[in-house]
């Protein structure tokens, strides 16, 4: 029997010195890692790939040792290499990097294990999302917007640094835990579903959610008693050990009220503005008002208001008010003159049981229920917030003044 002789190698050398199969290389090139965000042929993941008769040969290099995403790579390895004519069958040759290796990754990532969203040359678009108590459903407007901005092709990340509610892993149905990496924490990714990003005409530019939360770091339910150094802590930890990439904007959901947080924040991430979301209540608008005129002790600015769990439209086309009503308007228009700036109302959200089923399955209200009355305001808030100019404080321009 005659034995088909392996395909000829060219050029390309992996890791261990050994000449890799050009046809096998392409096409593990389209393999991307799921948490870095790259071909993994660009990270150093894949050390052999050869074929032998018609079986592939592909020698993987995983980060650490129990990858969370182990399964999924070694999946998208096999599809992709099985497309390539005279492929058969694969076989992967599991390993993993050392410390060295893990290092020299870290260097490639360009990760300084400083603070990237303090400098003001960082061009990621930083909010805060405040709000004055608890339960007014911030976490819950936080992950919609995330979720509207990823389906619009951009690059978003949440900081759930909300110590007392942390909410955002279920919101977002994240079960993994992040990867360590030496010094450095790979974030889990949540990917916009295919029919979101297909009906949003997004298909070519897919964007995603990098997630970091508290609540990833703790063992069982247990609740935080933490002093506010301890958070301040935290809260440093997470934006400077946190690999990130390239951010198009960064969403920070911190606890409410205007606590030693909201003050290690603004001194974190000067250049966040903050969006202070409210219920249609009176009493609410006050302490919401309290939360946005912090920024006249920070520095910070509003970018705007977000009404939340306003009136519900029912069948018979009356509203019904569970909350009240004109709360938004009344804190825009309070917070715009204890600012004098412009604090709009970038939406009202109605009161809506798809948007709290969302919330329970993990799944946003704006890729569940699109056309649902709260999906839609939450669009309008997240399109208010994306056509938002980055602020110049502290950006150094491009004049030349000597
Ligand atoms: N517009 C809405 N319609 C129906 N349910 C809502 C709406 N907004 C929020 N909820 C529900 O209200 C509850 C509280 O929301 P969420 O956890 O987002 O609030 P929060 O302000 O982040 O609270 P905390 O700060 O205490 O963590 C959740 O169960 C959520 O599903």
């Amino acid at each position: 029997m005659r034995v088909p002789r392996p395909i000829t190698v060219h050029g390309i050398r992996a890791p261990r010195g050994r000449l890799m199969n050009d046809a096998l290389r392409a096409a593990l090139s389209t393999v991307i890692d799921p948490e870095l965000r790259r071909p993994i042929t660009e990270l150093g993941m894949v050390t052999d790939a050869e074929l032998d008769g018609t079986t592939a040969r592909i020698g993987i290099r995983l980060t650490i040792e129990g990858c969370p995403l182990k399964n999924t790579i070694q999946d998208d390895v096999r599809e992709a290499v099985r497309s390539v004519d005279g492929v058969e069958s694969v076989e992967i040759d599991l390993g993993y990097m050392d410390a060295e290796a893990r290092n020299r990754l870290r260097d490639q990532l360009g990760h300084t294990k400083t603070n990237p969203f303090a400098d003001p040359a960082n061009l990621t678009q930083v909010y805060a999302i405040v709000s004055g108590k608890g339960g007014v459903g911030k976490s819950t407007v936080t992950a919609n917007i995330a979720a509207s901005l990823a389906t619009e092709g951009l690059s978003v990340g949440i900081v759930d640094a909300d110590v007392h509610g942390f909410s955002i892993p279920g919101l977002l149905n994240i079960t993994q835990p992040p990867t360590k990496l030496e010094d450095m924490i790979l974030p889990p990714v949540v990917e916009v579903p295919a029919s979101r990003r297909v009906a949003a005409g997004r298909d070519d530019v897919p964007g995603s959610i990098r997630v970091i939360s508290i609540g990833m770091f703790l063992e069982d339910n247990r609740p935080i008693a933490w002093r506010g150094p301890m958070l301040h802590r935290a809260l440093e930890q997470f934006l400077t050990d946190v690999h990130f990439g390239d951010l198009d904007v960064l969403l920070l959901d911190l606890p409410p009220g205007t606590g030693d947080i909201a003050i290690s924040m603004s001194q974190l991430v000067p250049n966040a503005g903050l969006v202070v979301v409210t219920t249609p209540q009176p009493a609410a608008v006050n302490v919401a008002e309290r939360a946005g005129t912090m920024s006249l002790q920070t520095g910070q600015k509003v970018v705007g208001v977000v009404e939340n769990m306003a009136a519900m439209v029912m069948p018979d086309g009356t509203r019904m008010e569970m909350f009240g009503s004109g709360g938004g308007a009344m804190l825009s228009e309070r917070l715009g003159q204890a600012l004098d700036t412009e604090t709009p109302l970038l939406g009202s959200v109605p009161l809506d049981s798809a948007l709290r089923e969302g919330g329970d399955t993990g799944v946003p209200v704006v890729w569940s229920a699109p056309d649902s009355p709260s999906a839609r305001a939450l669009s309008d808030v997240a399109d208010g917030i994306r056509k938002q100019k980055r602020g110049l404080s502290g950006r150094r321009l491009p004049l030349d003044l000597s």
